[in-house]
């Protein structure tokens, strides 16, 4: 057999642990597939002498981690997270000194993706981040390669598993936000910052790595509108459930002669469509290509051995020595597309207000919407709650965005209001 591929190993936590215990258990299969055996040679994390439940006495041990670059292995492993920091340094490094680099640092990739493309480009080495993007799903592989002939018009999906666990567990419990963030959060598939999971950063991440790749665009992170669900209440669920729909987050992207749209937002899925059906920490993907139509990815999209999956399916292409272009095409070839105004887009909207239940509290609502030229549908009240208001939640008919907002601006001084709207799109 050939000489193994030597991989250092930064990061050893959820996702370097798993990577570890699957090498040991596949290592075999992966030899004889890959051509050849990958095999760690270094690792560094924070603490030596942490009880991980492997056995890392075997590797050498790297006191700083941004040293791993520098040892004689043909890949870098990145598994310790932040879009700066040591991450970063080491990413650069490895890359600088020709050496192939994986990682499942989505935050990293969204923010310096095309410098790192371009460094690697020049170096001639390997730059791959599958675990980065829907964990253990092979979405990246599969846009990248799989769906290369085509043009994409649109990716959208549930990116997020800590997000999609909650909502699966507001939905199956009826319970409200707070009461299920901290059973998801010791899950461990929580962001080192959870802020980042709840409040759509973590999926705007992926989405804007996503769209790269289906697009051909330049990673545009700055660029994605994203908002969480922390504001979503059980009786949102419980609303769009009676309306025939599940609330789900999406990432959703798409592209055309207005620009690139990215948006992360809670949204009402129809009970019809697959997204509906994703439950738990699960993750899944939709691209709409047009030759080969619509496609759907779904698995793991977080845990440890999910994404362990991903990023030795990573180094068993390097091994094979088949990699390419990073975002699926040279990063000279990637267009540079402007945001789109999302103003123009027409669709139909769920809207919920606390409100005082007072006389003329609907008239205001439905005049304000009137006024702005978006048509209601239907329209549900809901009794008092402990504070004395009320939920109002309106499905409105096809609108453009624009007037939605010019509704909701409106209102948003009125005394009639005991808190902030809460606005989803419905996914057409
Ligand atoms: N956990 C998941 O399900 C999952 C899924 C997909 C992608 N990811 C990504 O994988 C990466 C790792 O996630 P994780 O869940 O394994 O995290 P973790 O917190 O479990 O492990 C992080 C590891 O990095 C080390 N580390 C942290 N800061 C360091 C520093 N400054 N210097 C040296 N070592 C340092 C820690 O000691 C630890 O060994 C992140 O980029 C994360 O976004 C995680
Ligand atoms: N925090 C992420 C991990 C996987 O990227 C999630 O919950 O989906
Ligand atoms: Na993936």
């Amino acid at each position: 057999m050939t000489q193994p591929l030597r991989i250092a190993l930064a990061g050893l936590g959820t996702v370097g642990g798993g990577v570890i215990r699957l090498l040991d258990e596949n290592g075999a299969l992966i030899a004889r597939r890959a051509g050849r055996p990958i095999e760690i040679v270094a690792v560094s994390a924070r603490d030596r002498n942490k009880d991980r439940g492997v056995d890392i006495s075997r590797f050498a041990w790297v006191d700083d981690t941004t040293a791993l670059a520098s040892r004689d292995v043909d890949v870098v492993v990145e598994l310790v997270g932040g879009s700066d920091g040591p991450a970063l340094t080491l990413a650069r490094s490895a890359l600088a000194a020709g050496k192939g680099f994986v990682t499942a640092n989505k935050a990293m990739i969204a923010h310096h993706g095309l410098e790192l493309a371009e460094a690697a480009e020049k170096a001639g080495a390997a730059l791959k981040f599958e675990a980065a993007v829907a964990g253990g799903i092979p979405v990246i592989k599969g846009l990248r390669e799989g769906a290369a002939a085509n043009e994409i018009s649109r990716v959208y999906g549930i990116l997020n598993g800590t997000c999609n666990f909650i909502l699966s567990k507001m939905e199956a419990e009826g319970r409200d936000f707070a009461e299920v963030l901290a059973e998801a959060q010791a899950l461990g598939y929580a962001e080192a910052d959870p802020t980042f999971d709840i409040d759509g950063i973590d999926a705007a991440h992926k989405l804007s790595i996503l769209a790269s790749i289906a697009f051909g665009t330049q990673p545009a992170f700055a660029d994605v509108a994203a908002s969480g669900i922390r504001h979503v209440l059980a009786a949102d669920i419980a609303e769009a459930a009676a309306l025939g729909y599940r609330v789900r987050l999406l990432g959703v992207a798409d592209h055309g002669a207005g620009g690139l749209f990215q948006r992360v937002h809670p949204h009402l899925v129809p009970i019809s469509h697959p997204l509906a059906h994703v439950t738990g920490a699960t993750n899944a993907v939709v691209a709409e290509g047009n030759y080969v139509g619509r496609l759907l990815f779904q698995g793991a999209g977080a845990g440890d051995g999910p994404t362990a999956s991903a990023v030795v399916a990573d180094l068993i292409d390097i091994a094979r020595g088949e990699f390419g272009p990073a975002f699926a095409m040279p990063s000279s070839a990637l267009l540079a597309q402007g945001a789109a105004d999302s103003g123009e887009r027409r669709g139909r909207n769920y809207v919920r207000f606390a409100v005082a239940d007072k006389v003329g509290v609907l008239a205001e609502i439905a005049a304000a919407m009137r006024d702005a030229g978006v048509s209601i549908e239907s329209l549900i009240q809901r009794g008092a709650s402990g504070d004395g208001s009320v939920l109002v939640a309106i499905v409105t008919h096809e609108a453009p965005e624009r007037a939605v907002a010019q509704a909701l601006e409106r209102l948003r001084g009125s005394q009639s209001l005991t808190g902030q709207p809460l606005w989803m799109h419905i996914l057409e």
